[in-house]
């Protein structure tokens, strides 16, 4: 059974040869972004507090949207689901196979060919040798990139890479996908087959999490959500409750 469970999670960045000065001894907190202060053992580095004292448990059947400001710490959040950051303190659980939407190109090498990167995206994701090789050839197809497959990527287009992960990523249902707004950079063709594909995917998953700044697409496709704040969650609850409150505190 899929499963996320997040206790005090905080994510934390240092900033190296940042000008402290100017933020000696106190927090800095704008608009957007998380916060910004001082560290304590050298002038000379700042620390963005990203995520702050996150607690989540998230079951079969899930489908949670983060809303918030730019900064608020969404990217970050999907990322440490995605077991792409550590947190600095706080325990996370995550059990399931779990495929991310975003940050395509993780994984990926761009010295080697279409087909090798295959293998290399899929054993990012957690699939086996086997299991990649007996989607090999739906893969290369729905990629649509023919002989190309067999350059190096670093001759792609963005666009062209985009078709590569996303045709990997999306040849196994996961039983947990985080997702971004934007998918990337394919043409509108690409984009038409990529959505049909994903509408058909997302079906079967367990646990959706979706980063958006979109009201609509939060609403289609999420039951709950939380609301986050310069990195902590200010509220939690049903979809609609969570972005009345988000246009609330926007003052539109
Ligand atoms: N690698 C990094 N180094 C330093 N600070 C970072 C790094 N990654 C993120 N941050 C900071 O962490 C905070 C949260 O960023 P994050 O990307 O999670 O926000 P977000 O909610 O996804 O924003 P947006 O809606 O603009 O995409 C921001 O203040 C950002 O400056």
């Amino acid at each position: 059974m899929a499963s996320i469970q997040l206790e005090n999670v905080s994510v934390s960045f240092p900033v190296y040869n940042a000008a402290t000065r100017s933020i000696k001894n106190r927090i800095i907190q704008s608009a957007t972004g998380g916060q910004i202060r001082a560290d304590t053992t050298s002038q000379r580095i700042s620390v963005v507090q990203a995520l702050q004292d996150i607690t989540l448990t998230l079951g079969e059947g899930d489908r949670l949207g983060l809303i918030g400001h730019n900064g608020a710490g969404k990217t970050t959040l999907l990322r440490v689901l995605g077991g792409i950051y550590e947190p600095n303190s706080g325990r996370i659980s995550v059990k399931g196979l779990t495929v991310p939407l975003f940050d395509i190109s993780l994984g990926m090498d761009q010295e080697s060919t279409g087909y090798e990167n295959i293998i290399l995206r899929g054993l990012f994701l957690g699939l086996t040798r086997r299991e990649i090789k007996a989607r090999m050839e739906e893969i290369a197809d729905f990629t649509e990139l023919g002989d190309f497959l067999d350059l190096p990527i670093r001759t792609y287009s963005a666009g062209m890479q985009m078709r590569l992960a996303f045709a990997v990523s999306t040849s196994v249902v996961p039983d947990i996908l985080l997702l971004d707004e934007g998918i990337g950079a394919g043409d509108a063709a690409f984009m038409h087959k990529a959505r049909e594909r994903l509408a058909r995917f997302t079906e079967k998953v367990s646990i959706i999490v979706l980063s958006s700044h979109s009201d609509d697409l939060v609403r289609s496709m999420c039951s709950k959500a939380i609301l986050m704040e310069h990195g902590q969650i200010v509220h939690a609850g049903p979809t609609d409750e969570v972005l009345e409150r988000y246009r609330e505190m926007r003052g539109f």
